[in-house]
């Protein structure tokens, strides 16, 4: 069976740079400094009345409010999520404590090329001409053998950390994918690659990603990281206190996501775009920079098991609404995506039969869609 770390191996990445060391950088090198010919917009983002919602779990409408918001954002916040603070301050511990490391040290951890998990600049970076001011460290599987080589002391510490942050995560993104289903009319009896509901998502997959945005010299030119989609089914971020998220809005542009005390950031992927046959779009977004504070970002990037086929649901179909996507395993996505990044939805996507007989709209990634039913 396929596994995630499997999926790039026929697509490495070589990124021919070196890894900068970004406290070294007085000034923006031309290679990092973009312009609106390298990104479809400014850096100013809109002004807008709405930001994303903030939705409560304990909250006994949470169900048509997370609907509404995948229908309208496809991104929302999270509080009372059930994650302890002291996790959280954990987490972010942890990825502050990695990037604090000397470059030579981290580099040990170095991603490899046809590899997933480790340290490295952003995987997107060979998709645009200028870098990005940000490192990462990806993890999938067990993190012993890259920690082992960054503390070679402390790493029994911070693979609980990781271990114990994944296992939280996992039962909140089980939890946020059933209410998101339900909101779609979708019970755990309709997902055939899922247990009951009590049991967990059967054998899905995630992957772990911690992004550190250093303190940039000419922030107004530098950009964090790219505009993309994430593959999964939904990703939950923790960001600490320093803004930089924005999410594309249809019809209004860049809006940015605020950093929500104790809150923590609900993204759509791709494949719940393709599982809602369109009907909750996945979410552009891209990070900046700032002058004087290092943000640190934690994304737990979730989705099905690697070899399961996702496609339009049946109770999502119908003959005015015929399905918009082919069915597709996160694996075989995962290998589109690292080929045609943000193309990678055009690419499984079907081609509209003519007589189509819905209301069509254009969703943000340029896609005609249909917005006009009822959920929730
Ligand atoms: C499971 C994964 C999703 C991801 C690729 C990865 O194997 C681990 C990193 C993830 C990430 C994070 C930054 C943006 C993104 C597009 C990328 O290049 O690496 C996503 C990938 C994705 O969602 O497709
Ligand atoms: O740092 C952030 O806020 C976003 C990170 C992100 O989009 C990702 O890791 O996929
Ligand atoms: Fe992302």
């Amino acid at each position: 069976m396929p596994s995630l770390s499997e999926a790039f191996r026929a697509h490495p990445v070589y990124l021919h740079h070196k890894n900068p060391d970004f406290p070294s950088l007085q000034e923006l090198p031309d290679s990092y400094a973009w312009t609106h010919l390298d990104d479809d917009d400014n850096h100013t983002a809109a002004v807008v009345d709405g930001v994303p919602p903030v939705i409560d779990l304990d909250d006994p409408n949470a169900t048509t409010l997370i609907g509404h918001a995948c229908k309208t954002w496809g991104v929302f916040q999270v509080v009372n999520h059930g994650v302890a603070t002291g996790l959280l301050n954990d987490i972010e511990s942890a990825g502050k404590s990695l990037f604090s490391l000397p470059t030579h040290q981290k580099l040990m951890a170095a991603r490899s090329p046809d590899g997933v998990s480790g340290y490295g600049l952003a995987r997107i970076s060979s998709f645009f001409p200028k870098l990005m001011w940000s490192e990462g460290f990806t993890v999938v599987g067990s993190p012993l053998h890259h920690f082992r080589q960054l503390w070679p002391h402390d790493y029994t510490k911070y693979c609980n950390v990781v271990v114990e942050y994944e296992e939280a995560m996992k039962k909140l993104a089980q939890k946020l994918t059933w209410l998101v289903l339900a909101s779609l009319g979708i019970s755990n009896q309709d997902i055939h690659w899922a247990g009951p509901e009590d049991d967990g998502l059967k054998g899905a997959c995630a992957a772990l990603q911690l992004n550190s945005y250093p303190t940039c010299p000419d922030p107004d030119r530098a950009m964090g990281l790219a505009a993309h989609t994430d593959s999964t089914i939904l990703t939950i971020l923790y960001q600490n206190a320093i803004s930089g998220l924005q999410v594309l809005k249809e019809g209004t542009g860049w809006v940015t996501v605020p950093p929500v005390p104790g809150g923590l950031v609900v993204n759509l992927g791709d494949l719940l775009h393709i599982l809602s046959n369109g009907l909750y779009p996945s979410v552009m977004h891209r990070v900046l920079v700032n002058r004087t504070r290092q943000r640190l970002s934690v994304a737990y990037l979730y989705g099905p098991p690697a070899s399961v086929k996702i496609s339009p649901h049946p109770k999502v179909v119908g003959p005015s609404r015929p399905p918009l996507y082919r069915p597709v395993t996160w694996h075989e996505y995962l290998g589109t995506k690292a080929k045609h990044f943000n193309e990678a939805l055009s690419c499984v996507r079907l081609c509209a039969p003519k007589n189509a007989m819905f209301a069509e709209g254009n969703d943000s990634h340029g896609h005609k869609n249909n917005n006009s039913v009822q959920v929730g």
